[in-house]
């Protein structure tokens, strides 16, 4: 485990960054001359179609010591508990279902082999839908790197910080942050001084990209300048290595003789990014009434019906509540979007008790949920001075598709058999009287 080193930045969400390692690299007016500079060898990385709009568009041109395909053939490798939708087994039950944290291992275990999926929608071969993993790690991983063409990488840090070793550059990454790795780049995940836990989402669909802000304008919710990408890093190291890729569900590695972190210089917008969410600008009533979950949306995975995510992550921050004459927790719901949650620390308005650090809940399409009994009953007669919710972080990731458990998260001894009960004190305070 190394200690946090020094690590520059550029700013932007979707910006053309450009970086260059060594000095007069990046070729200047053009992406791929007949010779490179310093031998480099020109490689387009898309990561969407070459005839996306442009406003959508994106790619990214590398100047490498060599070409990706200067590798071995793949061979399937086990893919212990990682599962890509769509999955086989059991049906997906309507219940309401909620886990406490799943520990981390206490043997030494990897970022690949520490990952477990828990849950997942769509299909990844036709680039619909999501799956949802938790990642744990005690140990880096060595000469291993890791590749998924299934989908881009939403990393949601709950427990210790990292560093992710990538094809563009090196990015430090700490609980209150999150970061994005487009599908197919190389990486490798390294705890700093701690073992490391967390959420991954994984996005078989369209890449990320920040909602419309509408009437708020041209300002609040997530800014594009505090969208961190990192800057041109690479290492010439031969070395027998293992690329492991997964590919429509399975892992595969293919050996390697050399580093690929042999990016020399990079131009283009499809890049790793993190970004601090205590930086994401809240917006919220000041009026009356609770608004929906979207106003708190940092980025969305589009699908083809517009407004109808394929995958959005929403968080409830820290903020002020001052609405008056409201029931200020989430109100009782059923939605068509399914809603998968977890929390970074604190608690969670809606449930204060059950929903704990590390854990995670799944509100499925049209299952009802909303508050547990006890917050409904002090958030209907407290006194509505305005007041802030510190010290709290939890997400969602909501989908238009049903988002199934996995086998392994149905049977999870995490899983809670009594969730239900949460609600089970509601009483009937209706008397027939207004
Ligand atoms: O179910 C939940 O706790 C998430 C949620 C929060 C909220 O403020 C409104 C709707 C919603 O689904
Ligand atoms: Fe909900």
């Amino acid at each position: 485990m190394t200690k946090p080193i020094d690590i520059c930045y550029s700013h932007g969400f979707n910006n053309e960054h450009e970086s260059e390692a060594l000095s007069g690299a990046l070729p200047i007016g053009q992406f791929n001359p007949q010779k490179c500079a310093y031998g480099l060898y020109a490689e387009q990385f898309s990561s969407t179609a070459f005839t996306a709009p442009r406003h959508e568009n994106r790619r990214t041109w590398m100047y490498r010591i060599r070409p990706s395909i200067s590798m071995g053939d793949y061979s399937a490798i086990d893919k212990g508990l990682l599962r890509t939708a769509p999955l086989s087994g059991k049906p997906c039950p309507p219940n309401v279902m909620r886990w406490n944290a799943q520990p981390i291992a206490d043997t030494p275990t990897d970022f690949i082999d520490g990952l477990i999926t828990v849950a997942a929608n769509g299909d990844a071969k036709t680039q619909i839908g999501i799956g949802i993993h938790l990642y744990s790690a005690n140990k880096d991983m060595g000469n291993r790197y890791f590749c998924n063409a299934d989908g881009e990488l939403l990393f949601v840090p709950q427990q210790g910080e990292l560093i992710a070793r990538t094809e563009l550059g090196l990015l430090h990454v700490k609980p209150g942050e999150i970061m994005v790795i487009p599908r197919g780049i190389k990486f490798q995940i390294e705890p700093t001084n701690e073992p490391i836990r967390g959420y991954l989402c994984e996005n078989y669909g369209a890449p990320f990209t920040l909602p419309e802000r509408g009437p708020v304008g041209a300002n609040g919710f997530a800014n594009q300048r505090d969208f961190y990408y990192p800057t041109a890093w690479f290492e010439d190291k031969e070395q027998a290595s293992g690329l492991v890729t997964k590919f429509c569900g399975e892992l595969y590695q293919a050996e390697l003789d050399h580093s690929p972190f042999d990016v020399v210089a990079w131009v283009g917008n499809s890049a790793p990014y993190k970004y601090d969410l205590s930086r994401f600008n809240v917006i919220n009533a000041v009026s009356f009434d609770h608004p929906d979950p979207s106003i708190f949306t940092v980025l969305t995975s589009p699908s083809e019906t517009q407004g109808t995510a394929n995958m959005d992550f929403v968080i409830f921050p820290p903020r002020w509540m001052v609405a008056e004459n409201t029931f200020r927790p989430p109100w009782y719901h059923r939605n068509v979007m399914s809603e998968f949650m977890g929390l970074v620390h604190g608690v969670y308005d809606a449930k204060e008790k059950g929903f704990e650090p590390g854990g995670m809940s799944l509100h499925n399409c049209m299952t009802p949920h909303g508050p547990e009994a006890e917050v409904f009953e002090k958030a209907s007669s407290a006194e509505l001075t305005p007041q802030k919710y510190e010290n709290t972080l939890a997400f969602m990731f909501e989908s238009r598709y049903v988002i199934a458990p996995t086998e392994y998260a149905l049977n999870s001894t995490t899983r809670q058999k009594d969730y239900l009960g949460c609600w089970g004190n509601l009483k009937k305070h209706f008397d027939g009287k207004a």
